[in-house]
């Protein structure tokens, strides 16, 4: 037997590839992601697929886009893959140009390769601009014009303005989303148990169901934030899939699950919905610290339990 102690497996990280995606992006705002093993993968469910198999240690994946939304894949997958925790959050601001084989003009464009979150900022100038032209869904925006020089059938591609870089292709149109301020939000994952401590600009991510039957059980379900002074910065809601009419609320909450007011929040949660998914407490991409009144500071919260217990404590005398 060595008598040293194993090294720590060094930390490796899958994304979706290849090189050049908004997402690769995001994963280059990772300080400890520098130097390390990156894994371009094709899709969400084969990022989180790494972390569960333990081939990466953590994924960076979208979550939500200014224009578009959320982004359903992600939160069905961080639904039904259990284990899976949120240890950052990142923002890329997303613009898009139309590249082309050379010597290609935009009268020839009859079909556009794209991912379908790029496709979907696209719609009013693609509309305008080339009416009538098919799409042809790609993994992601760097494999639509990636496929261009290999076996696509498309005219065009939707990519990120740096792609020329890393491909001959030309540019036939600059900035053609339908918002030039749009941004998307990607989050890092991992199955550490370890929580980011806090930082007073955090965020808590949580998948919440609501009870069967119960008139005005989704209002229920944010009194349970709103008494105790927990503001939402996002709930959407996503079907479960077993039947029609059952869904799942994707929450999330301005806070840290070390906050008493979170802590709080978190415990009335699980008494009331029959499945609560705590996804992780992080640091705010945009590093605003979370505004609250004070009727909801630690101290308050602390105070009354101590006030129950004192009332419990048949030795205990003040209060
Ligand atoms: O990361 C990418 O480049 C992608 O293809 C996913 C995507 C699509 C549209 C906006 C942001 C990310």
């Amino acid at each position: 037997m060595s008598d040293q102690s194993p090294t720590p497996a060094e930390s490796s990280y899958s994304y979706l590839g290849p090189a050049g995606t908004f997402t690769e992006a995001a994963l280059k705002q990772v300080p400890d992601a520098a130097g390390k093993t990156w894994h371009a993968v094709n899709n969400v469910a084969e990022a989180l697929a790494d972390v569960v198999s333990g081939r990466s240690t953590a994924a960076m994946i979208a979550m939500e886009n200014s224009v578009d939304g959320g982004v359903s894949a992600t939160q069905d997958a961080l639904a039904n893959v259990p284990g899976l925790r949120i240890i950052g959050e990142y923002l890329v601001p997303v613009n898009f140009v139309l590249v082309a084989r050379p010597g290609t003009t935009l009268a020839d464009v009859r079909t556009v390769n794209a991912h379908p979150v790029a496709y979907a900022q696209c719609g009013t100038w693609l509309n305008e601009t080339l009416p009538g032209h098919g799409h042809i869904p790609a993994s992601s925006n760097v494999a639509a014009a990636a496929a261009l020089l290999n076996d696509s059938h498309a005219d065009a591609a939707i990519a990120p303005p740096g792609i020329t870089e890393h491909y001959p292709l030309e540019v036939l149109a600059e900035d053609i989303g339908d918002n030039g301020n749009a941004v998307t939000r990607f989050v890092l994952v991992s199955r550490s148990r370890a929580i980011p401590a806090p930082t007073g600009a955090d965020k808590t991510s949580l998948i919440v169901e609501l009870p069967d039957d119960v008139s005005g059980s989704l209002l229920g379900m944010l009194e349970q934030f709103s008494t105790r002074g927990v503001n939402l910065s996002l709930i959407q809601s996503r079907p479960i899939g077993d039947s029609l009419g059952r869904y799942r609320f994707i929450i999330d909450a301005d806070g840290h699950i070390a906050d008493e007011r979170m802590a709080d929040a978190l415990l009335g949660l699980r008494r009331f919905s029959p499945n609560v998914i705590f996804l992780g407490s992080y640091p705010r991409a945009d590093k605003q610290t979370i505004e609250f009144t004070s009727r909801y500071d630690d101290a308050i919260f602390i105070e009354a339990r101590q006030w129950l217990r004192g009332l419990l404590d048949p030795n205990h005398t003040a209060g």
